[in-house]
């Protein structure tokens, strides 16, 4: 492999694998402080399952148990979606958008506005991790299956199902999505069992909007909270 394509991803891990997470949970903890009853929700939820003062074990079998923790860190990435430059290019002429476009076009996919897009969405600008919660047993959105990218390939866009899918591409779609993604769910439960678990996380300033700055990723600029041990 050429010294560029080594550096190349040796970036690319470093970027994909670390600047995402740690800058999607900077995000979860701004919402899951602005919205008590969803704190409430999440806490109830992580108690059931890591009680409280009890030495336990962090199993993948338990984490996959945090469904509304799940669903919280889907609707942070819908709002606030932490990868938001997404491109691919056609290798042969394309029609999009009633428009022919030759090989080699590059398109770049709007996520912060599709996350957003009124038609998928029902108030789409209200934080409510309960939209992917209630649906959570037949959403699929980690799991690609093979059938839908046979139809996806073939562009048969009037598949319901794969257009509702890819309304919501937090980890990208198809054979380039993020390889990393249940690594990811795995570390972002990680650290609400381990943070929200035993820390009070307050914000300093409610009134105060998410600060971020947009790049290759979407990153926090600042978050000011005050941090203390759980009363439980
Ligand atoms: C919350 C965390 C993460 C988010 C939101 C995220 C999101 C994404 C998205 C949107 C893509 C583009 C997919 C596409 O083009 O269809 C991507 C690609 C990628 N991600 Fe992630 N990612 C996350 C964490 C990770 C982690 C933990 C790793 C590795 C340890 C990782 C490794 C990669 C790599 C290597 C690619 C490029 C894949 C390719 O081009 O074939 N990502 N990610």
């Amino acid at each position: 492999m050429p010294e560029i394509e080594i550096r190349a991803n040796i970036f690319s891990a470093f970027l994909a694998g670390t600047d995402t997470t740690a800058n999607l949970f900077s995000f979860v903890t701004y919402y899951v402080s602005h919205y008590p009853e969803v704190k409430q929700k999440m806490l109830a939820e992580i108690d059931s399952i890591f009680p409280p003062n009890s030495s336990f074990q962090l199993t993948h079998n338990d984490l996959s148990k945090l469904k509304y923790c799940e669903a919280i860190i889907k609707e942070a990435d819908r709002v606030c979606p932490v990868a938001n430059l997404l491109g691919r290019y056609p290798t042969e002429p394309i029609e999009v958008g009633g428009y022919q476009w030759p090989a080699g076009t590059m398109f770049h996919f709007d996520l912060a506005n599709l996350h957003r897009h009124k038609d998928y969405w029902p108030n789409p600008e209200t934080f409510d991790p309960d939209r992917f919660f209630l649906d959570n047993e037949n959403e699929s959105y980690l799991d690609v299956k093979d059938d839908d990218l046979i139809k996806d390939e073939n562009n048969q866009k009037e598949d319901r199902k794969v257009e509702q899918k890819y309304s919501f591409i937090m980890f990208g779609g198809g054979y380039r999505i993020c390889p990393g993604r249940k690594l990811a769910m795995t570390e972002l439960l990680s650290l609400m069992v381990y943070i929200f678990g035993k820390y009070d996380i307050e914000l300093i300033d409610m009134e105060a909007p998410l600060k971020t700055k947009s790049s290759i990723i979407t990153y926090c600029q600042q978050l000011m909270v005050k941090i203390k041990p759980r009363n439980q």
